[in-house]
Parts: C-alpha cells; sequence; structure tokens
C-alpha cells in the first residue's frame, strides 16, 4: 500500500486540505461531550436557562462548523482518490503495452483486466475513506480517551482497560482478512476470464447448443467467488459484535463506576454524561472498524496485484539498451540457426531454422497444423525472442533493432482483427498519417475497395467491436489492407487469405506483389503460394524442404502428395500448374 501513496505526491495540497479540514470535523466532535457535560452541571443542574440557551448556540455553530468542514474535505478527498485512480490506471496501461507477449501471456488479458479497473476502484475507495473516516475513526479513539481523562481519571480509567483489547482483535482481524479478500480478487478474475471467453465465443456457444455448458461454468466459478466473498464478509462481520460485547461491558462498568463516584460525591452528573458520550462515539467508531478493515483489506490486496504489474519489468523491445534502429529497411531475413521453445514447453516448437530471404521476394511456408509455422512468423517482428540462434533483418541482429524493426514490418494474423470505429478509420490503423487515396488505394490492393463503395456510408461505415458486422473475408481483407498502408518493407501473411474466394485471394497476392515488399505467406492451400519464389515445407518445427512449386513438386514427394490431395479433392489448384 505504501507504494501506492507515491501517487498521492501530486495531490498532496488536495490531501492536505481533506485532511486537515477532517480534522476540524474531529476536534468539533471531541469538544462536543464536553459541552453537554457543562449543559448538565451548569445549565440543568443550576436550572440556569441562559447558559443553557448560550452553550446550545455554541453547540449548533460547531456543528455547523463540523458540517462545512465535512463538505469541503469530501471534495478534496474525491479529488484526490479519483486523480490518484486516473494516474494508476495510465501506468498500468501503459506497462501492459510494454510488456512482451510471454508476458502478456502470463498475466492472462482477463487478470490485467482486473486490475486496470476492479483493483484501482478499490484502491480508489480505500485512498477515500482514508481521508475522510479511516483515520478519524482511530484518531477519535485515542482523542476520546484523552478527553475523558481531563474530565475524570478515575472513570477515564476503565475505558482503558477495554480499548486496547478491542484494538488487539481488530488488527488480527485485520490481518487475517487480507489474505481472503486476495483469494476473492482471484475469484474475480477467473470469472473475469469465463465471462470473457464465453462473450468473444458466443457464436460458437450457440451454434454448438453449448449454453447450458458455458452455464455450468460461469455458475460453478460465480459460486467460489460468492462463497469466497461469504467467508470473507462473515469474518469481516464478526468486528461487529465483538465491538459491541468490549464496549457494553465497558460502559455497564463505567455506568455501575460512576454511580459509586457520584454518591461519594467524587462526580458531577455532567462528568458521566460527557465520558458516557465519549465511551458511545468511540463505540460507533469501533463499530466503523468492520468495514474499514474491509476497505483496508481489499485495497491492499488490490493494491499488491496493481503492484505486481507495475514492478515487473517490461520484457518487450523498449527494454532494449540503446536501439541502433536503422532509418530504412530494405527487408532481407536471415534466421541463423533459430530454436523456439514456449516457456513451459516440453519439446522446442522450432529447431535450428537457417535460411535467407532477399528484400523484395516472396516465400511461402507450408506445413501441417501444429508444425510451427505461426511461431516461426512471430520470430520475425520479435514477439517472441528466440531461445537459441539469430534473427537478421538487413543483416542486423534484430535485437539492434530496437523497437523501430516493428514500423517496418506488417504481421496479418488470420483472423482479421476489426476496432470500434469507421472502416476508413480500420484501414488508416496502420498508417494515422496516410491520406484518403492512399486508403483507397490500400483498399484496392486488399480487394476491398468494391464492397465498401455498396455501403450507404462507404469508408464511413461503422462497424462494431470485432467486426460483427463483417463477414470472415471481409475482415481478412480490411486487415491486409490495414497492414499494407503501412508501407511495410516486410509484410506477414498468416493464412490471412484463407477466407477469401480463389479468384480474390489471386487478386489480392498479385495487388501485394506489385508492391514489391518481402513477403512471407504462411498457408494451408498450394494455391496461396504457387507463386512464391520459393517455398518451405515446416514438419514438426523443422525445414524439410525448400524451392520454387516446380522444384518441391519434382523433387519433394511430401509436397507432391499435399498437391494432389488439394488439386484433386477440392480442384483448388488452377489448371496451369
Ligand atoms: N502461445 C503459445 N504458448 C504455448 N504453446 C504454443 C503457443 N502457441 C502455439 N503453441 C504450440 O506451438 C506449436 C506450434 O504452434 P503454431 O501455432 O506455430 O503452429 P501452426 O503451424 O501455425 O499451426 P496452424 O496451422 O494450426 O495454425 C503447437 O504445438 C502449439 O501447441
Amino acid at each position: 500500500m505504501r507504494k501506492i501513496f507515491r501517487y498521492v505526491s501530486p495531490y498532496k495540497l488536495s490531501m492536505a486540505v481533506a485532511l486537515l479540514l477532517m480534522g476540524v470535523e474531529l476536534a468539533v466532535e471531541l469538544i462536543q461531550p464536553i459541552i453537554m457535560g457543562i449543559i448538565v452541571d451548569q445549565g440543568i443542574e443550576g436550572q440556569d436557562s441562559s447558559t443553557i440557551i448560550f452553550w446550545l448556540a455554541i453547540l449548533l455553530g460547531l456543528t455547523l462548523v463540523a458540517f462545512a468542514a465535512g463538505i469541503t474535505s469530501s471534495y478534496f478527498a474525491a479529488r484526490v482518490s479519483q486523480g490518484v485512480g486516473h494516474d494508476i490506471r495510465k501506468d498500468l496501461f501503459q506497462r501492459t503495452q510494454e510488456f512482451s507477449t510471454l508476458q502478456m501471456q502470463t498475466f492472462t488479458a482477463s487478470s490485467l483486466l482486473t486490475r486496470i479497473t476492479n483493483d484501482v476502484t478499490q484502491v480508489q475507495g480505500f485512498l477515500f475513506g482514508f481521508m475522510r473516516i479511516m483515520l478519524r475513526a482511530p484518531l477519535f479513539i485515542i482523542g476520546g480517551l484523552i478527553m475523558s481523562f481531563t474530565v475524570h481519571v478515575q472513570l477515564a480509567t476503565i475505558l482503558v482497560i477495554v480499548v486496547p483489547v478491542l484494538l488487539v482483535i481488530m488488527l488480527w482481524i485485520m490481518t487475517k482478512g487480507i489474505g481472503m479478500f486476495q483469494r476473492v480478487q482471484k475469484r474475480l478474475d477467473k470469472l473475469n476470464n469465463v465471462i470473457r471467453e464465453n462473450l468473444l465465443g458466443i457464436k460458437l456457444v450457440k451454434a454448438f447448443n453449448r449454453n447450458d455448458h458455458e452455464q455450468k461454468r460461469f455458475k460453478k466459478e460465480n459460486s467460489k467467488l460468492m462463497e469466497d466473498n461469504k467467508t470473507a464478509l462473515r469474518f469481516m462481520e464478526l468486528t461487529m459484535p465483538i465491538v459491541m460485547l468490549g464496549m457494553n461491558v465497558g460502559i455497564v462498568l463505567f455506568l455501575w463506576f460512576g454511580y459509586v463516584e457520584l454518591r461519594v460525591g467524587d462526580a458531577e452528573p455532567g462528568e458521566i454524561v460527557s465520558i458516557l458520550n465519549y465511551a458511545t462515539r468511540m463505540m460507533a467508531s469501533f463499530g466503523v472498524f468492520g468495514f474499514l478493515l474491509m476497505m483496508y483489506s481489499r485495497g491492499k490486496a488490490s493494491a499488491s496485484r496493481i503492484n505486481e504489474v507495475l514492478e515487473t519489468d517490461a520484457k518487450d523491445f523498449v527494454t532494449v539498451q540503446e536501439p541502433q534502429a536503422k532509418a530504412e529497411m530494405n527487408g532481407s531475413i536471415r534466421f541463423d540457426q533459430v530454436s523456439f521453445s514456449y516457456p513451459n514447453a516440453t519439446k522446442e516448437t522450432l529447431r535450428q531454422l537457417s535460411f535467407h530471404v532477399k528484400a523484395g521476394e516472396t516465400v511461402g511456408v507450408l506445413g501441417e497444423t501444429g508444425s510451427g509455422k505461426s511461431t516461426f512468423l512471430q520470430l520475425i517482428p520479435r514477439l517472441y525472442p528466440t531461445s537459441d540462434g539469430k534473427v537478421y533483418i538487413d543483416d542486423q541482429w534484430i535485437e539492434e533493432w530496437g523497437p523501430g524493426v516493428r514500423d517496418k514490418i506488417t504481421l496479418v494474423p488470420q483472423e482479421g482483427y476489426i476496432f470500434t470505429g469507421t472502416l476508413r478509420e480500420n484501414i488508416a490503423w496502420g498508417n494515422e498519417q496516410a491520406s484518403m487515396d492512399e486508403i483507397v488505394k490500400a483498399a484496392k490492393d486488399a480487394n476491398i475497395h468494391d464492397f465498401i463503395m455498396t455501403l450507404t456510408d462507404q469508408y464511413e461505415t461503422q462497424v462494431g467491436q470485432r467486426g460483427v458486422n463483417l463477414s470472415g473475408g471481409q475482415k481478412q481483407r480490411i486487415s491486409i489492407a490495414r497492414a499494407l498502408i503501412a508501407n511495410p518493407a516486410i509484410l506477414l501473411l498468416d493464412d490471412s487469405t484463407s477466407a477469401l474466394d480463389a479468384n480474390t485471394e489471386v487478386h489480392v497476392l498479385k495487388a501485394i506483389k506489385e508492391r514489391e515488399c518481402t513477403t512471407i505467406i504462411v498457408a494451408q492451400k498450394i494455391s496461396s503460394v504457387i507463386d512464391a519464389d520459393h517455398i518451405m515445407l515446416l514438419q514438426h518445427g523443422q525445414i524439410v524442404a525448400t524451392g520454387s512449386h516446380q522444384e518441391l513438386l519434382t523433387n519433394n514427394k511430401l509436397y507432391k502428395q499435399i498437391y494432389k490431395s488439394q488439386l484433386h479433392e477440392e480442384g483448388l489448384i488452377d489448371e496451369r500448374y
């Protein structure tokens, strides 16, 4: 929690004002019982109505002061907590952007989402509570004890016996509570994950009629969250009865001794009223302890989850020391004995890949599913670091390029990703400086321009989140246009034409070829790579053959087999070949 307090620094002044005004409220609260005692002893006992009116007026005036101080303090406390929340969210988001692909995989998207939203809200709530009541309650207990001593030493001693016992019990509850609320936050992560997966795959769920299964999955996590929450809350609720018991025993003792002192003339009725007033107000302060502890425990649990993200060194390219990025990139690629394993994987996904692609060449990559094609592609913009061997772009080791290397390498994933916004914005996302002419050219090359022109709002058509109002092939073509507009030196297509019909695919690949950038096409269909300068066959993470279509057809049995099966069974390949 201490680390989170460094975020308060820019709001020090507001916090000081909030705390100062809270101090005013506290002071008024501490003075009120004394005035009540005076009213009893001098006004009521002495039957002096002018004294009563005088002190009642003072009491009312002080109450108004406390009221104004309370409202202003709340205003400043809200300013601090909202400002801090805003700054933490900003830093968390920035850190997630700097995380490497592997780090993202470790934290998981849903956990990061919970941390940026729910955990920050908990910390905000804690900060606000800290400035408004969290400090006030213990300060009132201490202040109330001191004030009671100024009123009557013997009677106040009874409160001194009860208060420390209660404080120790509260601390014990707090320590246990923190662990419980940490579990609750983790459960919330899991539930978010289930919801996220369900909502993203809702079409699949419906198509497979798996609603019941999904309901069960949700119900299970939801119940676990409820149970953990209940356990934590039940535990916290222990505080209230304990406080009531302790304080009521204290008050009974106090009243008895008060009566004894009153009888022997060692105490005035007003003194008893004052201390009784302190005791009941202290009880109220202890009463909010349960709530405060819950807030603190939750805040602490959330703060540690936030710190975990903020303190993880981002391992993406941004961490590279003194990047020697070159301004231009020609686009040649060289792999030198490159191997790669995913963390915790039992075997290598890619094994000792070595090859050279000249700038401007088109290379096709074929291989059975799971052979490592996508992984291989992701090593080129260094989405993953190699486990062994080196990747060179323009004969410069990729680690020395720095993050700038990605400016000139674009990757089109198989599932075209669409952001909320217009079609124009979606394409221009690849290059914000792009002119409308360039956007149209990219759309034409991706063979999506004609479709866009049929829409009422054309390029200004709004597309829903993840492109819900576009077909798979349309999304793929928008993604290709987005990649083309960045004028990449290296274009990586990860099965990104799989949803296109044969004619459209031919048109798109021809337009890409005319751009003369280095292009790597990962595909399942031979027809997607048939015109490539070279084709690489991957098997179990190794290159088992390379050559042009004709060379492989003549020399490689496996390639010939794939070709024949696709030619005959699916008629995917043009008779020319
Ligand atoms: N993020 C990941 N974490 C751990 N293992 C992974 C990850 N992505 C892929 N793998 C594993 O690496 C291997 C290669 O996967 P990859 O996606 O590269 O294959 P692919 O040839 O592209 O398959 P496909 O044609 O089905 O897309 C697979 O065994 C897969 O289980």
